[in-house]
């Protein structure tokens, strides 16, 4: 059978959010052989923070004496914070794809593929279009470390669905993923170990801050840090994995091991040679400023083209598409540059724009302000001792050129920098010409721009 569309979408992640009413009574289609919602609301950004939330809650009591407040975990229920979790998100697939259907569009439940320009295959369906636009995502990467195939192995597809929480595990690798397990993990009393082959933890953040977050990190996980894993293999306990480093060779032994070493574009999935669409080193889809690939009429948007691999920048691109595809002859750029981003780790990381080490090694002149939550009133409330903000900020200019955070709500307080970064706006004018409210947080933000 063959179909012909006016717009055909590939994948259903931020792919779903294209159908705007700027093509109400057009023929639509997309393709989603997986769930609607895409990785960010099935397996990655709302389940992983909803996971959070309550490791959060667990630090908090266990934190809480030096408050004066004594309080003690009894347990954590695993089956009813997985539920809680899955309960909410699992039913949204079937509701976002029957409310699609009901708005006239065509839903295809398999996985969509070029069979020539402009022409897909999902299933046994031809479909062609004048327009597509390509949402396919990625995937996890896992490394061809030896006998890791042998062994019973999760990603963060699979890991926040176990059947019961694990006495150990081990997790390879040291970036975002590592990092939110690593926190959600160890504080339900997992006994967590990662293995980074880097020598410091979420290693593209601001050495400052990557730093500060392997020290505080190593609190409650053992981390090794310039180290391999060799080879995993079977145990009676589950895994052993054989780990080099500069000093020799160990063992780390867990009931279960967690991949998290990144994640590629799901391009090789499209046939996309067959249409001349191109893709570059990493897989990525090569696109120009305005998200066109290089075959007329298609455009790509998300992980699978952007290197960022980021929802709220998907989700800015599917805005900037879905005026391109309406408006043939005035394409908008995509929005590329200062793309802010969190880890929801404990602590909590967040950043915009450049670290001291980018600036440093592009030789761009520049002043820095470190100021501590300790400064602020609300830091003495928390009695917090670890977190801080720096400031990076062009000399002549007075705008800002980074900001990173480490510490409590890290994620809400670099909001006005990312508006103040974004736009333009000088350090004087969001130091001295808004208030902050006293005695919030915020304070913090406040008093670091002042020292600029
Ligand atoms: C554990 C985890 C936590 C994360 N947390 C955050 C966070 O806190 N904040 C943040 O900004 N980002 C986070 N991310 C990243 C975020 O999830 C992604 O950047 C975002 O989901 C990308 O959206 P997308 O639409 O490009 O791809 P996806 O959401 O992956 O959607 C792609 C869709 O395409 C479908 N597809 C694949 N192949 C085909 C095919 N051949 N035909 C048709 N359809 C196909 C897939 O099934 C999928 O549904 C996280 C990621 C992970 C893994
Ligand atoms: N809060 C958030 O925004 C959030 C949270 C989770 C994931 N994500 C997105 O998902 C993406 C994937 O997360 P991730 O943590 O898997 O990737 P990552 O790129 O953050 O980290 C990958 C890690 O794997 C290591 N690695 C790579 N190859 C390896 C190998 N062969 N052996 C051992 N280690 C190896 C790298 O050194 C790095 O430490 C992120 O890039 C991010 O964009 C975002």
């Amino acid at each position: 059978m063959s179909m012909t569309h006016d717009l055909i979408v590939v994948g259903a992640g931020t792919g779903n959010y294209l159908f705007t009413p700027a093509f109400d009574g057009l023929r639509r289609a997309i393709v989603e052989p997986s769930r609607f919602g895409g990785t960010c609301l099935n397996r990655g950004c709302i389940p992983t923070k909803m996971f959070v939330v309550a490791a959060d809650a667990v630090r908090t009591a266990q934190r809480a004496d030096r408050l004066g407040v004594r309080a003690r975990v009894e347990s954590v229920d695993w089956p009813a914070v997985r539920d809680r979790i899955f309960d909410r998100i699992d039913p949204l697939h079937e509701r976002a794809m029957a409310y699609r259907r009901a708005n006239g569009v065509d839903v295809y439940t398999d996985a969509a593929e070029f069979v020539g320009p402009g022409r897909l295959r999902a299933g046994d369906v031809e479909l062609s279009a004048d327009r597509i636009a390509l949402a396919a995502g990625s995937r996890p990467i896992v490394p061809d470390i030896p006998g890791l195939k042998d062994v019973e192995h999760h990603t963060s597809d699979t890991i926040m669905r176990l059947d019961r929480l694990p006495a150990s595990m081990l997790i390879v690798g040291g970036g975002f993923v590592a990092a939110e397990m690593a926190h959600v993990f160890s504080s339900f009393g997992v006994a967590v170990t990662i293995v980074h082959r880097g020598p410091r933890l979420l290693g593209s953040e601001d050495r400052q801050i990557a730093d500060r977050f392997t020290e505080l990190a190593s609190r409650d996980v053992d981390v090794r840090l310039d180290s391999e894993v060799l080879r995993v293999d079977r145990s009676p306990q589950g895994v052993v994995g054989t780990i080099e480093n500069s000093l020799g060779r160990g063992q780390v032994a867990a009931e279960v091991v967690l991949v998290a070493a990144g994640r590629r574009p799901n391009s090789d999935l499209l046939g996309l040679e067959k249409a001349g669409i191109e893709v570059d080193e990493h897989g990525h889809v090569v696109t120009d400023a305005n998200g066109s690939t290089t075959a007329p009429g298609v455009w790509s948007l998300g992980d699978l083209s952007n290197h960022f691999q980021l929802k709220h920048l998907a989700n800015a691109e599917a805005r900037t598409i879905v005026h391109n595809l309406t408006h043939l002859y005035d394409q908008r750029p995509l929005p590329a540059s200062f793309v802010p981003h969190a880890v929801f780790a404990d602590p909590q990381v967040a950043s915009v724009g450049a670290t001291q080490q980018q600036l440093q090694d592009a030789g761009v002149d520049h002043v820095i302000a470190v100021r501590e939550y300790a400064d602020a009133a609300y830091g003495w409330a928390l009695e917090d001792s670890t977190s801080f903000v720096k400031l990076l900020a062009d000399p002549r200019q007075r705008t800002l050129l980074g900001a990173h955070i480490i510490g409590p709500d890290a994620a809400i307080l670099i909001q006005p920098l990312i508006q103040a970064i974004m736009t333009g706006q000088t350090v004087d004018q969001i130091a001295r010409e808004v208030m902050y409210i006293h005695p919030a947080l915020t304070e913090v933000v406040e008093q670091a721009l002042l020292e600029l």
